[in-house]
């Protein structure tokens, strides 16, 4: 069976390739020209000579006009709004499982595959076995339906062991680099990306719930909900938190811990691999938070209103809610509002 595997330059998805070789798929590989954040050049250097060692062909397609408008303006837009994207998450579905998806027919594949963290049945996707390396909250967008055409080889390893099999089998160059980035094109920092599309360096003011100005801010898009740290308050408070971000006057709202706890949460973009319109599970708000017992009511096709039996924290407009039960992901949805 022939199956094409997303190929970076990294380690992951070298060993991908050498455990897919093993398991007897005959592998081809698929080099995707996203962005220009990352060193194309040297990337294929070290596959042309990963395709010598392991003996695969593999090819390179430029989606480079797609992750633009998929993934990176959407990143910028999601800025400007006052909203925390996840550019991982939507780039899943519509890049690494969306248009990669398109390649298998013109390579003559019968499936895909990938570097990521996360198990597969063919039906379901569950945590990885290795929880600190685990991608499936990044995942809960990709469409049902491809499902049955993913191989993960990696999620029943963890990364110690992939690090050791690349030594082992010759790939210790992929084996001791550092590791890659959270935001693949985000070379710095996420401010030095905005830079070249707005001024994010707009003081503003800091405002306390009840609309009173209480502090000075470097600009909201320095902040997301949860934050501690960066503004500056007029007199000495108890800890105060961000707890709301309104983009359009350039002002942050603080408030106690208390105030980020949240029991209703308001989703978009629902993605679901099961047929329930309402359900329990264990929803998280970020790909750090906590599972919490949650009911999740779906209202229409494509939104959702997460009730939690305790408040979530940190629930940020833009973020990934993603539900599981135990280690299985049910889907998720974009975060558009939250209330107590
Ligand atoms: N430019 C690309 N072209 C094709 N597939 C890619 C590309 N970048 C990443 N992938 C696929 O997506 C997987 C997950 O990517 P991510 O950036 O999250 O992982 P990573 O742990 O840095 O993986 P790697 O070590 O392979 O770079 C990779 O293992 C690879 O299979």
């Amino acid at each position: 069976m022939r199956v094409l595997v997303g190929i970076s330059g990294g380690v992951d998805s070298a060993v991908t390739t050498y455990l897919l070789k093993e398991a007897g798929y005959e592998v081809v590989g698929l080099y995707m020209k996203m962005h220009s954040g990352v060193n194309h050049k040297e990337n294929l250097e070290k596959i042309e000579k990963l395709s010598k060692l392991i003996g695969f062909e593999y090819h390179v397609e430029d989606v480079e006009k797609e992750f633009r408008k998929e993934v990176y303006d959407y990143f910028v837009k999601s800025y400007e709004e006052g909203s925390t994207p996840n550019p991982c998450a939507m780039c899943n579905r519509q890049i690494k499982f969306g248009i990669f998806m398109n390649f298998l027919e013109k390579y003559g594949c019968d499936k895909a595959a990938t570097g990521h963290y996360v198990r597969n049945d063919g039906e379901f996707l569950y945590e990885a076995k290795d929880k600190t390396k685990d991608q499936s909250y990044f995942l809960f967008g990709i469409k049902k339906e491809v499902l049955p055409k993913v191989l993960f080889p990696l999620g029943e390893y963890t990364k110690d062991e992939i690090k050791e099999i690349a030594k082992k089998i010759g790939l210790e160059e992929f084996a001791s680099q550092k590791e890659s980035q959270d935001i693949c094109f985000i070379d710095t920092n996420y401010i030095d990306v905005l830079k070249f599309h707005f001024n994010p360096e707009k003081p503003g003011k800091v405002v306390d719930k009840r609309g009173r100005k209480i502090g000075t801010h470097r600009g909201y898009a320095f902040y997301t909900i949860g934050q501690r740290k960066g503004f500056r308050l007029f007199k000495s408070h108890k800890p105060q938190y961000v707890i709301g971000i309104d983009a359009k006057t350039n002002t942050l709202i603080v408030g106690d811990k208390e105030d980020l706890g949240k029991t209703n949460v308001f989703l978009k973009g629902v993605n679901l691999f099961i047929d329930e319109k309402v359900f329990e599970c264990e929803a998280k708000v970020r790909y750090r938070a906590p599972k919490l017992p949650a009911i999740v009511k779906m209202e229409t096709k494509s939104k959702a209103v997460v009730k939690f039996k305790e408040p979530a924290i940190g629930v940020a407009k833009g973020q990934a809610c993603v539900f599981y039960e135990g280690e299985k992901l049910l889907g998720g949805g974009w975060i558009r509002g939250a209330k107590r």
